[in-house]
């Protein structure tokens, strides 16, 4: 299991001034940042677009950017997030595509690949990509919104992807995604989860280096 690490979701920074936002964990060492892409087809809500992550970029952000399409058409647009400066992207199991070609795109653009479940998606539906990929995302809310509570029932999940990692010499980082706080995350560490975004609980920290170590102590 890799050692635990923040990565701070600019879903629920100030989205009047991202580059700000984007200071925030950067100013206190983090090196990811969790950048949340929502086509109001796939989720219903919209975000950020490649634009907003060339915008970063030029404002001087050099973290590492934990980039989550969550889109009914991925493929279309990996190259456009590559280009603009994402340094991972994750895509999702569930619409129709070509999972293994576009995450072989993905890499081949130079960025790292994830593949990404949702909360009722069981852990059978990504094991034949598990060779293939970087980080597996599993959402612990349903996604499309920060601020929701932590679905417990996507517990058992982590621990059989956490296994098949064991058992069969797989490197991918394990992330999870949806309420994650001082107290969801240690239950995600317990079953095997490494990598924790956190929006709404990173941004609302009044002391969010006690939270960030709190996050490196698990
Ligand atoms: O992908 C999503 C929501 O769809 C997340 O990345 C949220 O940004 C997490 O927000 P919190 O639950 O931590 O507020």
């Amino acid at each position: 299991m890799h050692p635990p690490l923040l990565s701070p979701s600019l879903l629920a920074g100030d989205h009047a001034h991202l580059a700000a936002s984007a200071r925030i964990p950067a100013n206190l060492g983090l090196r990811w940042l969790h950048v949340d892409i929502m086509d109001a087809h796939f989720v219903p809500n919209l975000t950020f677009g490649p634009g907003t992550v060339a915008a970063l970029r030029a404002a001087g952000a050099t973290q590492f950017f934990d980039t989550h399409l969550m889109l009914d058409e991925p493929h279309r647009y990996v190259e456009a997030f590559a280009t603009a400066g994402a340094s991972s992207i994750s895509i999702h199991i569930e619409p129709a595509y070509d999972h293994q070609a576009t995450l072989a795109r993905i890499r081949a653009l130079g960025c790292q690949c994830g593949i990404v479940l949702n909360p009722d998606t069981p852990a059978t539906a990504v094991e034949h990509l598990l060779p293939h990929v970087d980080l597996v995302l599993v959402m612990t809310v349903q996604p499309g919104f920060g601020g929701q509570s932590f679905r417990r029932d996507t517990l058992a999940k982590m621990r059989t992807l956490a296994d098949w990692r064991a058992a069969r010499g797989f490197r991918w980082r394990l992330e999870v995604d949806g309420g994650i706080d001082l107290t969801t995350a240690p239950e995600c560490r317990a079953h095997g989860a490494d990598t924790f975004v956190a929006g709404t609980a990173f941004f609302a920290a009044p002391d969010k280096a006690a939270f960030a170590d709190a996050i490196a102590r698990l």
